[in-house]
């Protein structure tokens, strides 16, 4: 399989530089006068891959929303995933992953071997067990052409106390990470496959060293208050490089399937807008 940054560069060149999330929250599930029961859940999301499947670039599956039902949940999931990769989109398991190594092996193998069930085209995961703790997941990507994304300055609030925070060489924590993510995209053409997540909300980053020669997710438009016109303040020269990701600002129009359409429409196009 061709590496992740390769396959992410080709379906955002040609479906427009936009993730959707797929986040079946018990709110949403009452919106769309679903049941908050795996019958629910499975409506849900079928509906959202089968309308969008064909359009967007990138799905990003929030893994904590199927796990909550358990088993039947994840049954939910595994066939989403496959749904929506036959779709032609790529899949971003957003379960945000990181232990010791040993364990993170096997986080790895559920969702980055290939013939894992659950295997996607890339997975969201945390440094804050040491950068060099995320090795096994960073080694089975490349031998299966899957890319990761790890947390380096997030959307919320909360994460500056730990991402901001300044070791003693003066760097911080975020920048660290980055650094790391630069080393293992180097060389890589058009695109490396290791990318970090950077939030949309977070204002002006030009502090922080974002060409990493990788792809940044950008969560937070949307709900969260941030819009793509945001973007090139966040992100500066990298913008280039960004994944634009929202969840509910676009599902909150379902279940009307036109409706979840026009609503990813939008966003993509005032991405392009903001991108120009
Ligand atoms: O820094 C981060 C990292 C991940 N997320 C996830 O993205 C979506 C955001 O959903 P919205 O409905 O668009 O707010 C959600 O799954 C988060 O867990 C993030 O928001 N920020």
């Amino acid at each position: 399989m061709e590496p992740f940054g390769t396959r992410l560069r080709r379906a955002m060149d040609e479906r427009g530089p936009l993730c959707v999330g797929i986040d079946p929250h018990a709110s949403l599930l009452a919106d769309w006068g679903l049941n908050d029961d795996v019958a629910g859940l499975a409506r849900f999301t079928r509906t959202v891959v089968e309308a969008l499947g064909e359009q967007v670039a990138v799905f990003k599956p929030q893994a904590a929303f199927f796990e909550r039902f358990g088993s039947r949940g994840l049954a939910v999931l595994e066939t989403a995933v496959v749904e929506a990769r036959e779709r032609g989109a790529l899949v971003l398991m957003d379960a945000k992953r990181g232990d010791i190594g040993s364990t993170m092996a096997a986080y790895a193998e559920t969702f980055l071997r290939k013939d894992s069930p659950l295997f996607s085209d890339a997975l969201t995961v945390s440094p804050y067990l040491g950068y060099g703790s995320l090795k096994p997941a960073v080694d089975l990507a490349r031998e299966s052409g899957a890319g990761l994304f790890v947390l380096a300055l997030t959307s919320n609030p909360e994460g500056a106390e730990v991402q901001r925070a300044v070791r003693e060489d003066g760097r911080t924590i975020a920048a660290t990470v980055l650094g790391h993510l630069a080393a293992e995209n180097a060389g890589a053409e058009p695109l490396g496959s290791f990318g970090a997540v950077v939030g949309a909300t977070l204002g002006d980053l030009s502090s922080f060293d974002l060409a990493i020669n990788g792809p940044l997710l950008a969560p937070g438009i949307g709900a969260q208050g941030a819009t793509p016109a945001d973007l090139p303040t966040v992100f500066g020269d990298a913008v280039r490089n960004v994944v634009p990701s929202v969840s509910r600002g676009v599902l909150r129009h379902g279940p009307d399937t036109a409706a979840l359409r026009a609503a990813a429409h939008r966003f993509a196009d005032e991405v392009r807008t903001a991108l120009d």
